[in-house]
């Protein structure tokens, strides 16, 4: 249990255990800066058992680790009183900003207002907005991940691209700027200190999240759609020529006037990001085949609605959105939220009342 004792570590808590969650922890514990406790769910009795067994490329083969605690629930600050105040709680679950509980509830009790820096370490647009409506006198730290790093099965990681993150500070318009930037400095040298990863602080978030925006709105979307590999749209050509660089160029677009200059050369970078012998399924699309939701809203919505705000036109984003909302609405059936009726009466569309009249 972290104890109440002063120690010279961080006190850090993951939520979201996972392939990026475990290897942030894995990376954070053996820079040596902070203590890990990480809050497991449905792999906390495997690692209970037997610990994680990680085959990493930055790290390579570890069998058997565990970081210094697990624990299968939030832990309550208020009430745990031999928990010393978190210093930082990292979130790497998914942001599934259309789902209840949203990320500020799911991390409310391991808060401490005032004191813990709240690291959002998760993809898309705006995610940092209630979070920071939440927890007014916290900082929250951006972290954009480009690590490759899948959980499956329970407690075994796969880690096959380089881990790689961004980390900054989001405006909290209630605290001096200062704070939350010396926070996500602090946090840098904690990640930052493990060996053979890179972890840079960069301090235009927004940059940062819209260039990261060009790949997963356009790739991890239609990846999802069609379920198909980013190799393979490549290898269509019509794929990358009617969907991926299109979404690109409206993303380009809307960040061009919210005020961030994406490069043109960026494009065609983020195209050829993945190495074509890859083979590469985007998260999203990993969601999806494994029925869980998918974070759409974050990923194209708010660009979207970014977009359509500040008059730019965003066609393909916009049909993209529609279908990805469909599949959301399947999820939420699949998992016995929406029920379909068996008979029209009271439906919106082709009602008890309305007559077939297509002939
Ligand atoms: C960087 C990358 C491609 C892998 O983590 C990603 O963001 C995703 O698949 O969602």
């Amino acid at each position: 249990m972290g104890s109440l004792a002063e120690s010279p570590k961080a006190n850090v808590l993951i939520v979201g255990s996972g392939g990026v969650g475990t290897m942030a922890a894995y990376s954070l514990e053996k820079g040596g800066k902070a203590r890990v406790t990480a809050v497991l769910r449905s792999n906390f009795a495997a690692v209970e058992k037997n610990g994680f067994q990680i085959n990493s490329l930055d790290h390579g083969n570890i069998q058997g680790w565990r970081p210094s605690e697990i624990m299968n629930s939030i832990p309550d600050v208020s009430k745990q009183h031999n928990i010393r105040p978190y210093d930082y709680v990292v979130v790497t679950t998914k942001n599934i900003a259309d789902v209840s509980p949203g990320v500020s509830e799911i991390i409310a009790p391991a808060i401490s207002p005032g004191h813990t820096t709240i690291a959002l370490v998760q993809n898309g647009l705006n995610i940092e907005r209630r979070v920071i409506e939440a927890f007014p006198s916290n900082p929250v730290i951006s972290g954009v991940s480009f690590i490759g790093a899948t959980e499956g099965p329970k407690g075994t990681i796969k880690h096959d691209d380089h881990d790689v993150l961004i980390v900054g500070a989001f405006k909290n318009p209630n605290i001096s700027p200062d704070v939350s930037e010396t926070s996500a400095k602090r946090f840098v040298e904690l990640y930052g200190s493990c060996a053979g990863i890179d972890c840079m602080y960069e301090p235009d978030v927004k940059f940062t999240r819209w260039r990261k925006l060009l790949y997963n709105s356009s790739y991890n979307t239609v990846a999802t759609i069609l379920h198909m590999d980013t190799s393979r749209m490549r290898v269509s050509e019509h794929i990358i020529d009617d969907l991926i660089r299109p979404i690109m160029m409206e993303i380009r677009a809307a960040a061009a006037a919210a005020g961030v200059n994406l490069p043109l050369e960026l494009i065609d970078k983020m195209i050829f990001a993945d190495t074509f012998e890859a083979f590469f399924k985007p998260s999203m699309l990993q969601d999806i085949e494994r029925g869980n939701y998918i974070e759409f809203e974050n990923i194209v919505g708010e660009p979207l609605r970014e977009a359509e705000r500040l008059g730019v036109p965003a066609p393909t984003l916009r049909v993209v959105y529609g279908m990805l909302r469909g599949i959301q609405w399947k999820v939420r059936e699949a998992k016995g939220l929406v029920k379909v009726p068996t008979s029209p009466g009271g439906l919106k569309y082709g009602g008890a009342n309305v007559k077939r009249n297509v002939t």
